[in-house]
């Protein structure tokens, strides 16, 4: 397959080539506008028992940069809210744009935000792999959380901190001992809508939970997301990781539901 990028040739809008399913009935992300999105008094709120999360390492896959988590038990899991069950904790990365406030990948009536922090997790009670999940239909679940540009957030400077060790495509460090609780903003308030992974394949397999509270980020500390590059340490090119956001896609009569609490 060709490799899939964010740039004039190989980007959002040449995906369809390769992947169809670009061009399908629940694709993400959306553009949500809250007056239209459905009050649904029985959506319970999110629990996340993040208790004994434990990151494993960090890595630059070209795309994102990406941290990983154990998911082979359920010590790490979201329920509740839309999903019939537990779903477990697998990674979580960023999308991010270059100067400014674009770089979100989900838009509240238009507007974006600096970045957006994606936290996937997978139902394993019922597919036996994640790989599996992520082409089932309700194989998995994605907290959106958006991060606005303003004060500095102190739980994220242990993540851009750790950026000097996967400036390269391909890098991968240890990174033990992170609990993204701390990423959490005040609120779970959430939106949630059926949609698709963002990113080639683009499987129509994610139950997506948006957070209607961001947290902040400060322009110092994306200024660290956007020294991380897309380039292998031994390719001549040194291009920079932004913009690697998918532009809102087409509802094509979805419902976004909206939480309460
Ligand atoms: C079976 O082969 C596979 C299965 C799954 C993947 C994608 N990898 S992934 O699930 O971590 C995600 C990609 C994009 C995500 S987003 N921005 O929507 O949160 S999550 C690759 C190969
Ligand atoms: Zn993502």
């Amino acid at each position: 397959r060709d490799p899939w990028g964010y740039g004039n040739e190989d980007g959002p809008d040449a995906w369809h080539k390769d992947y169809p399913i670009a061009q399908g009935n629940r694709q993400s992300p959306i553009d949500i506008i809250p007056e239209e999105a459905v009050h649904d008094a029985s959506l319970s709120p999110i629990f996340l028992s993040y208790d004994y999360c434990n990151s494993i390492n960090i890595y630059n896959n070209g795309h994102s940069v990406i941290v990983e988590f154990d998911d082979t038990d359920d010590r790490t899991v979201i329920r509740g809210g839309p999903l019939d069950n537990a779903y477990r904790l697998k990674q979580f990365h960023f999308h991010w744009g270059g100067k400014g406030n674009h770089g979100s990948e989900h838009t509240v009536r238009g507007k974006t935000y600096a970045s957006e922090l994606h936290l996937v997790h997978w139902n394993a009670a019922k597919y036996k792999t994640f790989g599996e999940a992520a082409a089932g239909p309700d194989g998995l679940a994605v907290i959106a959380i958006f991060l606005e540009k303003g004060d500095e957030h102190r739980g994220l400077h242990k993540i851009t901190d750790a950026f000097y060790m996967v400036k390269f495509k391909g890098s991968v460090a240890d990174f033990k001992g992170f609990n993204p609780k701390i990423l959490l903003p005040n609120s779970l308030v959430y939106w949630t809508y059926p949609g698709s992974l963002t990113t080639p394949p683009l499987h129509e397999s994610v139950t997506w939970i948006v957070l209607k509270e961001p947290i902040t980020v400060s322009e110092k500390q994306m200024g660290r997301f956007r020294m991380l590059l897309i380039s292998g340490e031994e390719e001549d090119d040194r291009t920079r990781m932004e913009n690697n956001f998918r532009p809102p896609q087409p509802l094509k009569g979805r419902k976004v539901r909206a939480s309460s609490n």
